[in-house]
């Protein structure tokens, strides 16, 4: 059976009691293998979403599950072999190669006492093999460029054998190249991927459906066509959205201008 079932119930998020919501309900679904792509403006509420999938930070109110099971009522450790993130920000590495980064990703795989063994290098390897990591992997990571970071960070998260994946914003910093090799990754993982993107055209070739957020409300979650319409993307974004077929591959592509 395949897993990665992710369901999300009315899940919102304040910073505090006595402090305003920032998310306001929201409810999802995204089937197993299924890309959700999660957009809106700067400000919307699209890292706050995935902070809580990824268990990092906790609902507030409402319930997040994995095929089945309730992703907040289980230990970080067990929701770390569920979920694994790929995050903007990539943490020093103070000195550890690139596969000691990768490795880092089996860490909720292991018990407390046990070092890691054949089993686990075995899947490091693969990793680094899928990311077409090979030549880098005795480079120390601070050395690397920020395209080459990004891919070990995915690695990591791939060694972490999760059922879902969260990604926020994967292309930032990626030259055009490796922002298609990301987006064609994305699609070829088979895993149940959440990821955030700024670009519309992008979401839309690679989601399944997408969940469009604005001020922490949920304006919109559907496929592509349905939510990135050019009267909803207008609105939301406050330009003047316009959906053209393209002449070469007949795709639908999104265009932009400042509202006169
Ligand atoms: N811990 C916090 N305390 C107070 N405000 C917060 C906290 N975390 C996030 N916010 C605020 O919540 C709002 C949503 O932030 P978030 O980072 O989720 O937006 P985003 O959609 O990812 O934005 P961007 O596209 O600019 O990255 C912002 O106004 C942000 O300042």
């Amino acid at each position: 059976m395949r897993t990665g079932h992710l369901v999300a119930k009315d899940i919102c998020w304040r910073p505090a009691k006595n402090q305003p919501f920032l998310l306001h309900p929201v409810s999802f679904e995204v089937y197993p293998g299924r890309v959700l792509g999660v957009v809106g403006p700067n400000g919307a509420g699209k890292s706050t979403l995935l902070r809580m999938i990824y268990h990092y930070q906790k609902p507030t109110t409402g319930q997040i599950m994995v095929d089945g099971q309730d992703l907040w009522g289980m230990s970080a450790k067990a929701a770390a072999c569920k979920v694994a993130a790929v995050l903007q920000e990539q943490p020093g590495a103070f000195g550890l190669t690139v596969r000691d980064i990768v490795a880092l990703g089996r860490t909720p795989h292991r018990s407390a006492l046990s070092s890691s063994g054949a089993h686990d290098a075995e899947i490091v390897t693969q990793a680094i093999a899928r990311m077409q990591l090979e030549h880098l992997s005795t480079r120390n990571f601070d050395t690397l460029s920020g395209g080459e970071r990004q891919r070990v960070m995915v690695a990591r998260a791939l060694a972490q054998q999760p059922q879902v994946l969260v990604m926020d914003e994967p292309t930032n910093h990626l030259d055009i190249r490796h922002q298609l090799e990301i987006l064609s990754l994305i699609r070829s993982l088979g895993l149940t991927i959440v990821v955030s993107l700024h670009d519309l055209n992008m979401a839309s070739d690679v989601c399944d459906a997408i969940l469009l957020l604005k001020d922490g409300h949920c304006h919109g979650f559907g496929s592509a066509d349905e939510v990135l319409s050019e009267k909803l993307v207008s609105d939301t974004f406050l330009v003047t959205a316009q959906r053209q077929k393209l002449s070469v591959s007949q795709n639908q592509h999104l265009t932009f201008h400042l509202p006169t």
